[in-house]
């Protein structure tokens, strides 16, 4: 007999113990702008979700989109800039975001699962009252804060094995659209919903200490220690600070990983071997 075949064959039954434990799991994957590389990759983490879906974990896709904003807006002539990670967002600029999280990369990944054979459907954070939100911060315009999750709409699509694809939109008391950090919306999403895993797709294998070596397990000291000495910084604050918050809320692990990395979300939940570095309770 072909050995690969043989290898495949064993690899499949190795996943066995680990696809019981995560049978009716629900794993929110929070897939970034960076994380998104070629089309081979969107097709492979496609592959990755619906497969998961197949084993009967309930995946629940939320992404970002940072870097196409910022093509967009450079397009259009708009200038934006970034504090702590997240983006000022005045009106024009709000436009712009929902245009393409919404309209191109929503779309985008909708439609790769679906040619996976996924019963994929895009919402975005507005649709029927998913995430409630407050300005986080005066400085920041329109970015919003999660203040409440409506996670009903997303336990009916579990309930009918759809798969939720949601773009990182909130909507305000008084009608506004909100902008939210991608990683910000999956925390709050991971919480309402008391996910198994929180995993943010990312473009670093994890997260690195000042002599740059990927942390493969961190507690919140940790994280608390290197935020204030500058070791994270960037977009790695609304992360680790997300992953912060998900463990309070009860969610059980969150893991940050390099969303590049073939079949990242399979080798983190199906493998002995795990991926990227771990925040959980102690
Ligand atoms: N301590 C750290 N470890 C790893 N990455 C870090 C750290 N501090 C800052 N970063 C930066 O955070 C980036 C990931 O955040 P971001 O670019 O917002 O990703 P995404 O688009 O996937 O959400 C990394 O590419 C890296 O440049
Ligand atoms: C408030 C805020 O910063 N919103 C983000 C939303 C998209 C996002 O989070 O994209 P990534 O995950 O690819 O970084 C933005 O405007 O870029």
């Amino acid at each position: 007999m072909n050995r690969d075949w043989a290898a495949t064959a064993a690899t499949l039954s190795q996943a066995l113990p680990y696809m019981q434990r995560y049978n009716d799991a629900t794993v929110v994957i929070k897939l970034g702008g960076h994380a998104m590389g070629s089309d081979e990759a969107m097709v492979e983490f496609a592959r990755d979700v619906v497969l998961m879906r197949q084993v009967g974990v309930n995946p629940v896709i939320v992404h970002g989109g940072g870097p196409m904003i910022n093509d967009m807006l450079k397009r259009l002539n708009i200038k934006s800039e970034f504090v702590n990670g997240k983006r000022v967002t005045d009106a024009a600029t709000m436009e712009v975001v929902e245009m393409v999280l919404s309209g191109l990369v929503n779309a985008k990944i909708v439609q790769a699962i679906s040619e996976q054979g996924g019963r994929a459907v895009g919402v975005s954070g507005k649709d029927s009252g998913l995430i409630i939100c407050e300005a986080e911060d005066p400085a920041l315009g329109l970015v919003g804060k999660p203040t409440k999750v409506n996670p009903r709409l997303l336990l009916d699509m579990a309930d009918k094995e759809l798969i939720p694809v949601i773009a990182p939109l909130g909507m305000g008391m008084n009608g506004e659209t909100f902008n939210i950090n991608g990683d910000t919306a999956a925390g709050a999403i991971a919480a309402a919903l008391k996910a198994d895993r929180l995993l943010l797709l990312t473009d670093v294998s994890g997260v690195k200490n000042a002599a740059g070596e990927v942390l493969t397990e961190l507690t919140s000291t940790q994280i608390k220690e290197m935020t204030a000495d500058g070791t994270i910084a960037g977009g790695m604050i609304p992360k680790t600070q997300t992953a912060l918050d998900a463990l309070a809320a009860g969610v059980r692990a969150t893991v940050i990983l390099d969303g590049r990395a073939p079949n990242a979300c399979l080798l983190e939940l199906f493998t002995e071997h795990g991926a990227g570095s771990i925040i959980r309770s102690a």
